[in-house]
């Protein structure tokens, strides 16, 4: 493919994006395999387009006057990101084989204007609108820090190694053995981290394979840390999903106590049982109504419940660039009021002395704060523990117990990309006390 060429699937890529709600990884591998005549180095060069431009949606759509179609992001990122001059553009808008048509007086116009004047703050913090408020409420001085950090490109891939199986170190020397860079995490014990790029095929090693590692973010392997699973407990990890945080509260209870992972999708705990083998672990499987019917037998049963509760998702904007810009605050308030919901309802498994732990992977306040506030508010038998006094599982590092604890708000944690150099993370530990 010419190099205008690529431009024009990236653009028509970019569309379909905007289009449906699958992640734009999935939309841009059906396009591969759409177009067979696509090498791998033109597939490449059309989904770094595509991230570039989505990275920067905000701030391009700015300048093409608030056009959002892929060809104007597109043509606006090849100005401002690529810092290519006017004739350059131009010529790769010739029209001609199957590259895009010339540019029109209007687009000429706009990439002239570009780059002029100064930028309304949220267009420069990369953000979609709806976030900087609650930004700026949140993190005060330091909300654009926090912007840039969470639209940034290349974040890395941690693994969990899976102690039950393997060690790490024997993780990390089959990694090297595969030509891969790995390094400790510095907060999970268990975890290890690898550079983005060349992006690495995980799957294909013979250690996946063999359950002795997954991928899971550290931010995600702190909070299931955090919880306090231990051996013994009965542990019900309420919106178990695909699994992620259910295999690692299983590592925390070494196979010891009883283990219930929870969700009102079927599809999704089917995914959860494969998982659960490779990794050499076993749980009860619970389809729950969504009025947290099918749980019954246990009310006032549980050592820990776990609610990974569903959410906007935005503290993984960093991989997922494309979901800023598909969230609305109608979606927002409709995510709040299911959290509310959500802990209200598995509140009831808690038995006295038991903890409940309510998590996100938002950034949002209105899902976070917001959500547990509310539920304080209606339960004053749950009492907030402070993180400071729930560091002590030994699959946390003295780095995390000394970093989390200047982090956490009270009972509350939140952890970032330009904080903890994870996904963002909430999470906010109660016990009820009768
Ligand atoms: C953030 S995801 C969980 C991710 C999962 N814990 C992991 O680590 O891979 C939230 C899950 O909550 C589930 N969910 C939605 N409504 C629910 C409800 N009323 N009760 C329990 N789970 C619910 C969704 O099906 C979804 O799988």
């Amino acid at each position: 493919m010419t190099p205008a060429a690529r431009l024009a699937a990236a653009a028509s890529v970019l569309d379909s994006i905007a289009q449906g709600r699958q992640p734009a990884e999935a939309v841009l591998k059906a396009w591969g395999q759409q177009n067979r005549y696509a090498g791998s180095k033109d597939r490449r060069a059309v989904a770094d387009r595509a991230y570039k431009v989505l990275r920067a949606r905000g701030r391009l759509s700015w300048a093409m006057g608030g056009r959002e179609d892929g060809r104007a992001l597109v043509i606006a990122s090849l100005s401002l990101i690529d810092g290519l001059p006017l004739e350059d553009i131009e010529a790769l808008h010739s029209g001609e084989g199957y590259g895009p048509r010339p540019l029109s007086k209007q687009e000429r116009s706009r990439l002239t204007a570009a780059g002029e004047g100064e930028l309304p703050g949220w267009v420069a913090s990369g953000l979609p609108e709806l976030a900087v408020e609650d930004f700026k409420a949140t993190f005060g001085e330091r909300w654009g820090e926090e912007a840039r950090a969470l639209m940034a490109p290349r974040a890395p891939i941690d693994l969990r190694v899976n102690g039950a199986v393997a060690g790490v170190e024997e993780v990390e020397a089959e990694l090297r053995e595969a030509g891969l860079t790995p390094e400790r995490t510095p907060f999970s014990a268990f975890g290890l981290r690898l550079p983005s790029e060349p992006p690495p095929n995980i799957q294909a090693l013979e250690g996946f394979r063999a359950g002795c590692f997954e991928i899971q973010d550290e931010g995600s392997q702190i909070v299931s840390w955090l919880a306090g699973a231990a051996p013994g407990l009965t542990v019900v990890d309420y919106c178990a999903g695909g699994g992620g945080k259910t295999l690692a509260l299983a590592q925390a209870m070494a196979g010891e106590g009883r283990l219930v992972a929870c969700d009102v999708a079927q599809k999704r705990l089917d995914n959860i049982r494969p998982r659960l083998a490779r990794a050499g672990v076993e749980a009860e499987l619970r389809l729950l109504g969504q009025n947290g019917g099918g749980a019954e037998d246990l009310n006032g049963q549980a050592d820990l419940v776990f609610v990974d509760a569903p959410c906007s998702g935005s503290g993984t904007w960093r991989r997922r660039p494309e979901d800023a810009w598909r969230l609305t605050p109608e979606e927002v308030e409709r995510l709040h009021a299911l959290q509310v919901r959500i802990l209200q309802q598995a509140a009831l498994l808690v038995k006295p002395g038991g903890r409940l732990v309510y998590v996100t992977c938002s950034m949002l306040s209105r899902e976070n704060e917001a959500s547990t506030a509310a539920f304080e508010a209606a339960h004053p038998s749950f009492r907030p523990v402070p993180v400071a006094d729930a560091l002590a599982s030994p699959c946390l590092t003295d780095a995390a117990r000394e970093r989390l604890t200047a982090l956490a708000d009270g009972h509350r944690l939140r952890l970032s990309p330009a904080a903890a150099h994870t996904d963002g993370f909430f999470a906010a530990l109660f016990e009820r006390t009768e």
